[in-house]
C-alpha cells in the first residue's frame, strides 16, 4: 500500500518530467535521455538483481568493501561498445555524446544516482585466444541502465532511464515504466531465494594442465633472468560443472556473506553471468580526491593467530613478495603524477586479511588536476603490475604466449562512472563466469625472478578458494 501510493506520485512526476523531454527532443529532433530519480522505500539490491535476470538480458550489481554504495542495474537505457585498441577513446566519445542530449532530475550530490554508466572492459583486446566463452562480453561495454537501484549511505533510490523522441507519450511512457519498476520490486519481495549450496558432490572440478601451467611460470622467470621483462602474471581457468544450473544471484549472496571486505561484482548477459569479489580497488575518483590502491604479494592465514601473525611477518619480509608488490607501487605513483597535483603513497605496505590469504596492500591517493576524470586514468592504470607485470607491453606479451587462454573480463576494470566523471572500478579478480551449468574460474599471481612454480601453483588455489566455497564446491578444489 505504502509503495502503490509512493508510484502513484512517482507516476505524476515522472509523466511530468518525460514531457519536459519529449518537448526538448521535438524541439531539438532528436531523441533524449531522460534520467529520473527518487527515493525508494527499502529493497534488496540482490534480489531486485536476481528479479532483473528474470525480465531482461542485462543486469549489474556492483558494491564496494564498505557497502556504502550499491547499485543494481536493470535492462539498458544506453550501451556505449567498443573493440580494439582504440577502446577506451571510442567510448569516452559516446559517453560525451549522450552527455549532451540528457536530461537529469537527481539531485548531484547523491554518489550513484542518475545517469550512470555501469561496466567493465576487456583484460588485452589484442588477445590472440579469443574464447566462445566470453561472447557477450566485449573489450568495452558500458551501459545506462534502463532502472538503476541504488543504496547509498543506508538511503534507497530509484533512477529511471529511458530515451525519448518527438513521437512518444509522455503518459504512456510513465505508465508503462512503473509497472516494470513495480514489478522490479515486487518480484524481489516476492523472490524466495533458494540459498542452499549445492552440494560438493554436484560438482566436478577441472584444474586443467597443471604442469603445462608450471611450466609456463618456469618459462616466465627464464625470460626474466634473461632481463627480457621483471615481473609478469601468469593465470590460470579452472572449470567446475554442475549437475544443475548454477544461480548467478545465489552465488553473489553466497560471495557478500562469505567474503565480506571484498567490492562484489555480477554482470548478466543472457545465460552467462560474470561475478566475483574482489579485494583490489583500481581507482576511485570524487571531485578532485583520487583514490588508488596497490595490492600484490600473498600468503595464506594461519590455523591460529600465531600461525597466522607468524606468515603475515614472513610476507611483509620476504623479498620476493616485496618485489612484487613494489612495481605496482612505484607504477601507481608515476602513472597518477602526472593526472595529479600531489600524490601520497605510504613507505611500508600494510596487510589486508581475508578468508584464506592475506595479501600486502599499499593504499595511494591524490588529487587530480581539473577536467581530468576517471575516465583519462583508466587507459593508463589498466593493466597494473598487480595482474600484467613490468614493463607493461613485454608482460603482456609474455602472457599471450604462455597463458593460452582468455582472460576475458578477468583482471580488468569493473565499475562505475557518472557524468561528471566521478566513478569507481575494481580489479574483477577471484572471479567466474557462470554459463548454466558451467563456471570458469580464474586466478593468477604475479612471476617474478625468484618464483617456484609450485608455490605460484599453491598460492592460485588459494585464490580459487573463495569461488568454489560460493559455488558450493569447497571440497573439491583440490
Ligand atoms: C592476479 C591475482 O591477484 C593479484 C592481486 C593480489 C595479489 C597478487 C599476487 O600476490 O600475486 C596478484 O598480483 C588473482 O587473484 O588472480
Amino acid at each position: 500500500m505504502v509503495i502503490s501510493n509512493l508510484m502513484l506520485t512517482n507516476q505524476q512526476q515522472l509523466q511530468q518530467f518525460l514531457a519536459r523531454g519529449i518537448k526538448r527532443a521535438t524541439a531539438l529532433q532528436r531523441q533524449i535521455l531522460c534520467s529520473f530519480t527518487t527515493e525508494a522505500p527499502v529493497f534488496d539490491a540482490v534480489e531486485i538483481f536476481r528479479s532483473g535476470m528474470t525480465l531482461v538480458n542485462e543486469c549489474m550489481y556492483w558494491s564496494t568493501p564498505d557497502r556504502s554504495l550499491r547499485l543494481t542495474g536493470i535492462g539498458s537505457a544506453v550501451t556505449a561498445e567498443a573493440n580494439g585498441t582504440q577502446r577506451w577513446r571510442q567510448i569516452t566519445q559516446q559517453l560525451k555524446q549522450i552527455k549532451q542530449v540528457t536530461l537529469q532530475s537527481a539531485p548531484a550530490e547523491i554518489p550513484g544516482t542518475g545517469p550512470l554508466w555501469l561496466g567493465g572492459f576487456s583484460f588485452d583486446p589484442l588477445q590472440p585466444n579469443k574464447d566462445e566463452i566470453w561472447r557477450a562480453y566485449p573489450d568495452a561495454q558500458l551501459m545506462i541502465p534502463g532502472f538503476l537501484f541504488t543504496v547509498s549511505n543506508n538511503r534507497y533510490w530509484i533512477t529511471v532511464n529511458v530515451m525519448v523522441g518527438a513521437s512518444d507519450d509522455a503518459c504512456k511512457l510513465a505508465d508503462e515504466l512503473i509497472k516494470k519498476q513495480y514489478a522490479l520490486l515486487n518480484g524481489s519481495s516476492e523472490s524466495n531465494p533458494t540459498r542452499e549450496p549445492q552440494s560438493p558432490a554436484a560438482l566436478k572440478v577441472d584444474q586443467g594442465d597443471a604442469a603445462y601451467w608450471k611450466q609456463a611460470v618456469s618459462q616466465a622467470v627464464d625470460k626474466i633472468l634473461q632481463n627480457q621483462l621483471q615481473k609478469t602474471v601468469l593465470a590460470r581457468k579452472v572449470l567446475v560443472r554442475s549437475e544443475q544450473p548454477f544461480r548467478p544471484a545465489d552465488v553473489l549472496r553466497n560471495l557478500l556473506e562469505m567474503q565480506p571486505d571484498c567490492y562484489h561484482f555480477a554482470i548478466s548477459r543472457g545465460s552467462c553471468c560474470f561475478l566475483g569479489a574482489t579485494p583490489e580497488r583500481l581507482t576511485a575518483v570524487q571531485g578532485s580526491r583520487v583514490d588508488a590502491a596497490c595490492l600484490a604479494g600473498s600468503i595464506a592465514r594461519g590455523n591460529n593467530e600465531t600461525e597466522d601473525r607468524e606468515l603475515a611477518e614472513y610476507l611483509r619480509n620476504d623479498m620476493k613478495n616485496r618485489a612484487e608488490h613494489a612495481f605496482v607501487v612505484d607504477m601507481l605513483q608515476h602513472t597518477l603524477e602526472p593526472f595529479c597535483e600531489t600524490v601520497q603513497a605510504k613507505n611500508q605496505p600494510e596487510l589486508m586479511k581475508l578468508q584464506y590469504i592475506q595479501h600486502l596492500y599499499t593504499p595511494v591517493t591524490g588529487t587530480l588536476k581539473p577536467n581530468e576524470t576517471i575516465l583519462s586514468l583508466l587507459p593508463e592504470l589498466h593493466p597494473t603490475p598487480a595482474v600484467g607485470g613490468f614493463p607493461r607491453e613485454e608482460a603482456i606479451q609474455q602472457i599471450r604466449i604462455l597463458e593460452n587462454m582468455d582472460r576475458g573480463w578477468y583482471a580488468s576494470p569493473i565499475g562505475w562512472v557518472d557524468s561528471q566523471g566521478n566513478g569507481e572500478y575494481a580489479v574483477a579478480l577471484r572471479s567466474a563466469l557462470i554459463d548454466n551449468r558451467d563456471a570458469w574460474l580464474f586466478a593468477g599471481c604475479g612471476i617474478v625472478a625468484d618464483s617456484n612454480p609450485e608455490d605460484e601453483y599453491a598460492e592460485t588455489c588459494l585464490k580459487l578458494r573463495p569461488m568454489l566455497s560460493a559455488l558450493g564446491g569447497h571440497h573439491n578444489e583440490k
